[in-house]
């Protein structure tokens, strides 16, 4: 039997629309127009892209959004001064400084100095603490839409074994500390690999819920996939012109029993929960908790 797919197009669709009722609401009630701030350094295409993508959501959602875009080479203390700038504007209420920046550039001493209520990303040493101690400020927003597709396949998690392919910062660790949460969509026993992992294939034929985020291209394949599990799909690879994930999609999709296809999963719902946290550091700011 083939899987559910789940399309984080349609899933995102329904966030976003939910979304703008709710900045409406909010705009009603504070005159405060939520406004993201995206920094993209140099010119790399695929930045370009999701940086464009960002821009239409939050406008369609009516979340303001600027993007500074800077040459790529500014040097690290010319980007410091930017990010101190718009931590100081009381006007911005959330920052993202798009990944990966130039070589030259020291990313941690970079996000280090976002302010934490405007760090969206939840990529602040802060956040990540909070995020580990289960009292979140923000989830990371591609781990937050994972937990939202994962939830919205009904499937019980409690208990269940998921195997996470990867250990980045943005990815990996986050979703693992999601995924051993107590509650809804969570519950989980979580095991991480990543590239010295022994015996990987059998750990991740072991998963009941698979999250592949390790940039290669179809690397998880039917074989690997336990009869009925759920496969998420973090991988976004080029191979020539064609966009593919980390899964095998169409011979994992008849073993599993939902999974995400690439596009349109997991990158639309990233895209939704970065305009949720943008909605969320506009009433952190600006002291309205509660609209
Ligand atoms: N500070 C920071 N925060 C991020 O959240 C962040 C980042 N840097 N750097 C890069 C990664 C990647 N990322 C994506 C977002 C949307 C899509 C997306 O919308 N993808 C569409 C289309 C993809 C395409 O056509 O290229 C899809 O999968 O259907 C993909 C990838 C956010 N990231």
């Amino acid at each position: 039997m083939s899987a559910e797919i789940i399309s984080g197009k349609t899933l995102a669709a329904t966030f976003r629309e939910q979304l703008a009722e709710e900045v409406a609401a909010f705009k009603a009630a504070t005159d405060v127009v939520p406004h993201l701030t995206a920094v993209l350094v140099g010119d790399d295409p695929a930045s370009a892209v999701y940086v464009r993508n960002k821009h239409r959501a939050c406008e369609k959602a009516g979340i303001q959004s600027t993007l500074k875009r800077l040459p790529a080479e500014t040097t690290q203390a010319e980007l410091l001064a930017l990010v101190q700038e718009l931590n100081a504007d009381p006007g911005v209420h959330g920052i993202l400084v798009q990944l990966p920046l130039p070589k030259h550039i020291n990313e941690t001493d970079i996000l280090d100095v976002v302010n934490p209520l405007k760090d969206v990303d939840a990529f602040h040493p802060e956040n990540v603490g909070l995020i580990v101690q289960g009292r979140p400020r923000y989830l990371p927003c591609t781990p937050y839409g994972i937990q939202q597709m994962i939830l919205s396949t009904q499937m019980e998690t409690a208990g269940k074994h998921a195997v996470i392919l990867g250990r980045s910062e943005i990815v990996g660790k986050p979703m693992a500390m999601l995924l051993i949460q107590r509650g809804a969509g969570a519950d989980a026993t979580v095991t991480i690999c990543h590239s010295r992992t022994q015996n990987l294939k059998e750990i991740v034929r072991s998963a009941d819920i698979i999250i592949a985020a390790i940039g290669q291209p179809e690397f998880v394949t039917a074989d690997m996939v336990k009869p009925g599990a759920i496969v998420i799909d973090v991988g976004i690879n080029r191979v020539g012109d064609k966009l593919v994930g980390d899964v095998e999609f169409e011979g994992v999709k008849e073993v599993a029993s939902a999974i995400t296809p690439v596009p349109g999963g997991v990158g639309p719902m990233t895209i939704a929960m970065l305009l949720k946290n943008t909605l969320t550091a506009a009433r952190i700011l600006s002291g309205n908790a509660a609209n």
